[in-house]
Formats: C-alpha cells, sequence, structure tokens
C-alpha cells in the first residue's frame, strides 16, 4: 500500500526546492546546443504524438530530483492503487475508474457482483447500437423520418469533454466520410442559450440527449423542461425524441419518458466522463461508433504509458512533475494551453475544468489544510488567434505564465493555398515554433518597451494529425497529468466540494429567503 504524505514532508521536495531557477533556458535554447536539447528533450506518446520539453526549465540535474519525487511520492504506485479499484476519492468515499471505460490497465474491479469494466463496455454497446439505428432509419421520429440532428443537454463534465470532442472531430469526420450527424449543445441555464439552439435546429428531425450523473442539476433540468415545452408546442411528442445518460440511481433512470437511458455510475467523475456514455452517445450519433472507439484507443494507449516508473518513458507524468517544479518551486501561478489548431479550440475550456475543478483544492485528502500551492489557473485559446490576443502580456507581463502549445504537421480537411511561397498550414506551424523560440530566448533592445528577457518556459505536443486516436491519447495525457500532480499534491482530486456553496445561496434567492448583501443584489437584479 502506497503511503499518502504532504509534499512538504519528502525530502525530495526539500533538494527540488534547492533549484530554483537553475536552468536559464535562454542560454539553453540558443545556438547549436537550442537545436540539440529540441532533439533530446522529446518522448513518445500514444497514437504518433511527441512531448517535447526542450523549451521547460530542466536539465538532467531537475530531470533526476523530479524522478527521484516521482519515486518517493510512490505515484505510479498510486496510480495501480487507482486502477485496481482502491477508494481514491476521500472525499465521497468512492474509487475512481474511468481509466476502466477505455481499458483494462489492472485486476478486475467488481463492485456488488458487477466486472466494472463489463458494464462501461455494455453501455458503450448500447450507446452504439442505439446510433446505429438510428443512422439506419430503425429509430426514427414520429412521422417515420430519420434524425438529421442531436443535441445535448448536460453542464461542467457533462458538457465541455464532449463538446470540445466533438468541435475536434467534426472536420476530421467529415474529410474522412464518418459524419453522420450534425451535434450541437445546450448548457447555460440562460435562456438565450436554450432559444438560440432550438431556432437553429429542425425541431421535428432532432434528438435530443439528457445528460447528467446526478440527475438533479439546476441547469439542466431547466433546460430539458425548456426543450420538451418547445417540443409540445410543435405538436411533437418529447418522449419520442429523447435519451437520457445518467448514473442507475439518479432520478432520470427512473423516468420511463425516454426513448432509451445509456447509464454511467458514481466511480466516473463528471470531468473525467466523457469517455463514458457521456460522450459516447453523442459521439456514436454524430460520428458513428467506431470513431468513437477509436479514440478510446489512443486514450487507452496513453493510459499504458502513464504506468511505466520511468520518468523520462511517462509522458504523463513528466509533465505533471514539470508542472509541479513551476508551480511549488519558480512559484508561477498559472499555466496556458495554446493548441496551434482550431479543431482544438474549446479543448483548453475541458482542460480548465479538469485541472481546476481537481486540483483547485486547499486541503489534503485527510481534510488537513497544506501549506503549499496546489493547482495552477489553466485558460488557453487557439493559435494563431491567441497571438493577437493576450500573448503581450506572456512575452513582456510581470508574471511568468508557463506554456502548453499543441500542434500537428497538417489539417484535418487538407484543403489549403500556397501564399507567397508557404501554405497556410505551414504558416500555423511556422508561429508555434517561432513562439517556442521567441519565449525561451527572448531579444534584448535599449528600449526597454521593445525588449523581450525571454525565459519563458513552454512545452509542445506534437502530432502528424488531429484524429479520433491522437486526440484520444492528447485527453488522457492531460487527465493523467491532473492525476499525477494531485498525487504528488497529496490532494483528493475527484471531488468538488467548492461549487456547493453559490449553489445553496442560488436556491435561497430564489426561495426569496434572503438579507443582506444577497437581497440587496435579489432586488437589484430584479428576482
Ligand atoms: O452531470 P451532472 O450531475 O448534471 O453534473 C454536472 C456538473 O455540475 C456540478 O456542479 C459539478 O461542478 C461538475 O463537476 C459536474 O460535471
Amino acid at each position: 500500500m502506497a503511503t499518502w504524505k504532504n509534499l512538504d514532508t519528502l525530502s525530495s521536495y526539500k533538494k527540488l526546492s534547492g533549484l530554483k531557477n537553475h536552468v536559464d533556458i535562454a542560454a539553453a535554447m540558443s545556438g547549436e546546443q537550442g537545436g540539440e536539447r529540441v532533439k533530446n528533450y522529446s518522448t513518445p506518446m500514444a497514437a504518433g504524438l511527441q512531448y517535447n520539453y526542450a523549451a521547460k526549465e530542466v536539465d538532467e540535474t531537475v530531470l533526476a530530483a523530479l524522478a527521484e519525487l516521482a519515486g518517493e511520492a510512490q505515484l505510479i504506485d498510486k496510480f495501480k492503487e487507482l486502477y485496481n479499484g482502491a477508494v481514491i476519492n476521500t472525499g465521497e468515499n468512492r474509487m475512481v475508474l474511468h481509466h476502466l471505460a477505455r481499458t483494462q490497465l489492472g485486476n478486475p474491479v467488481v463492485v456488488d457482483g458487477v466486472d466494472k469494466r463489463e458494464f462501461y463496455v455494455a453501455q458503450q454497446k448500447k450507446a452504439a447500437d442505439f446510433a446505429n439505428k438510428v443512422h439506419a432509419g430503425e429509430i426514427v421520429n414520429e412521422a417515420g423520418e430519420k434524425f438529421t440532428t442531436v443535441v445535448q443537454i448536460g453542464i461542467g463534465g457533462s458538457d465541455l469533454g464532449p463538446r470540445a470532442l466533438y468541435i475536434a472531430l467534426e472536420n476530421w469526420a467529415k474529410a474522412n466520410n464518418t459524419f453522420k450527424m450534425e451535434a450541437k449543445f445546450i448548457s447555460n441555464v440562460d435562456p438565450d442559450d436554450a432559444a438560440a439552439v432550438l431556432a437553429s435546429v429542425d425541431l421535428a428531425h432532432a434528438l435530443f440527449i439528457v445528460v447528467s450523473k446526478s440527475g438533479t442539476t439546476l441547469e439542466t433540468l431547466t433546460n430539458e423542461a425548456f426543450v420538451k415545452d418547445a417540443l409540445t408546442k410543435a405538436g411533437l411528442n418529447p418522449s419520442k425524441h429523447m435519451l437520457a445518460v445518467t448514473s442507475e440511481t439518479s432520478p432520470l433512470a427512473k423516468s420511463d419518458e425516454y426513448l432509451t437511458a445509456i447509464f454511467m455510475d458514481d466511480y466516473i467523475g463528471g470531468r473525467y466522463s466523457s469517455v463514458s456514455g457521456v460522450g459516447g452517445a453523442i459521439l456514436s450519433l454524430a460520428f458513428g461508433p467506431e470513431v468513437f472507439a477509436e479514440l478510446l484507443d489512443g486514450a487507452a494507449a496513453e493510459d499504458k504509458l502513464a504506468t511505466n516508473r520511468d520518468l523520462l518513458k511517462n509522458p504523463d507524468m513528466l509533465d505533471a512533475l514539470i508542472g509541479v517544479y513551476e508551480r511549488n518551486v519558480q512559484g508561477y501561478p498559472s499555466t496556458a494551453v495554446l493548441p496551434y489548431s482550431q479543431a482544438l479550440s474549446r479543448f483548453p475550456a475541458h482542460l480548465q475544468q479538469c485541472d481546476m475543478e481537481s486540483n483547485g483544492k486547499s486541503v489534503n485528502r485527510f481534510g488537513e489544510p497544506v501549506d503549499y500551492v496546489t493547482g495552477p489557473v489553466i485558460f488557453g485559446e487557439p493559435g494563431t488567434n491567441g497571438q493577437h490576443s493576450f500573448y503581450q502580456l506572456l512575452h513582456q507581463g510581470t508574471d511568468i505564465v508557463p506554456l502548453q502549445f499543441i500542434g500537428f504537421k497538417n489539417s484535418q480537411l487538407g484543403v489549403d493555398v500556397d501564399i507567397e511561397n508557404s501554405t497556410s498550414q505551414q504558416k500555423l506551424c511556422a508561429n508555434v515554433a517561432a513562439q517556442i523560440v521567441a519565449f525561451a530566448c527572448g531579444k534584448e533592445d535599449e528600449n526597454l518597451n521593445k525588449n523581450f528577457k525571454g525565459k519563458r518556459p513552454s512545452s509542445i505536443i506534437v502530432g502528424d494529425k488531429l484524429t479520433p486516436a491522437s486526440l484520444g491519447a492528447l485527453l488522457a495525457h492531460f487527465e493523467n497529468k491532473i492525476m499525477f500532480q494531485g498525487f504528488v499534491w497529496n490532494l483528493n482530486s475527484f471531488d468538488q466540494e467548492g461549487v456547493q456553496l453559490g449553489k445553496i445561496l442560488a436556491k435561497r434567492v430564489l426561495a426569496h429567503d434572503t438579507d443582506g448583501a444577497l437581497k440587496v443584489f435579489s432586488d437589484m437584479l430584479n428576482i
């Protein structure tokens, strides 16, 4: 059994803390030695991706200290316990089994006589069969016509991951003739969200997936009622247009007002659920079950790499530990995720939830305060758009923000033009290469307003093309990174008590049970 200790009690962490500002990346990344670093500081990920950390503030000494920390914190032992079914989510007394939705990494995990891997696979099959029948015209609307659009109603983990993955693969599916149905998403309780989406779809040919693990989320239940109202007003029977993805114990599971219900369980957290029916139903409907299966295979292959005890051959653990060095030793407060891929435009939003809801904690897994900083602020936008927006602060601001670039050699659609001797794809890639070196090396100028200090660390994940498999590997990479960081910080990364207080106060406002500031704000907002 692994022992769970606070980071500041580990001797390897004390050693690592002595290595503050140990590497000058401006010097290390300059000239020929910079080129050598780029060649050497790279490790393979799944699905043909590479994790390159040449422009991070590490060298052999820092990497050795990180490897020692990985060993002393027993990161691989903890991962093994997790996928073998230990109660890692101490706050909610639950196992953490999202890896089993894509592969069997360890021993079978059996709960109340049910093998959990078999359960997740069975639910994926249910989603696949449903999708195949919709595509084949065996499940049709009341007029006997095919459904053409699918709309997901959900929020948080029941929206962000599936939405990011759908957007990521939409063009790929079109280019590869696997695009089956357009998907749309309703998440916000702002009525303008549901109204705008409903106005953009042909209701008679639209399927709605109500996704809520708990089956109690205010926004989702409100939007479900909003959609049912619109269907009824259009003379349609809501129960012939809706399916549910939920946990077997939720109130939604008891309803017979759905075409079908696909189940998940309490052992897959919302922000880790896009590999379950939460992502599986919509992605199978939109692109076909085979595409979703390829995504799961990419994630499974990345998970396998994450079991490697050798830090330099485990890109997920390496990325995690470099992040810990940046956060706890270098003292950087945030991290930007910058995909040079328009298809990944919502991927940073998904990672915001995944990372900040997991590791935005001030107490350890035993509920005791910790005396060190934990999860960074995560934000990001696709390049090159971000370059024309917030990169000013990244290059010349007073905070150093570690960067995580993602780039692909080829576009998904392959439609391009050659203007002034380069394609758009080459221009995109030229920019990401330029940014890495500009951030690391900077440029001196007598005019301080034009001076670039450099020494701004970044990594890049490079792939051939964004495909279902490489997307699955990317997703698993970041999930596993977050998990390893939570282990290092001795946190429970799998609950989210910090979202409760606001929900309770909002209920009081709606019940007009307010006083003081809450009452004045209620009046101000006409509630
Ligand atoms: O899927 P649901 O139970 O409706 O939950 C949707 C979301 O809402 C909660 O407030 C949590 O902060 C999220 O982690 C969760 O993903």
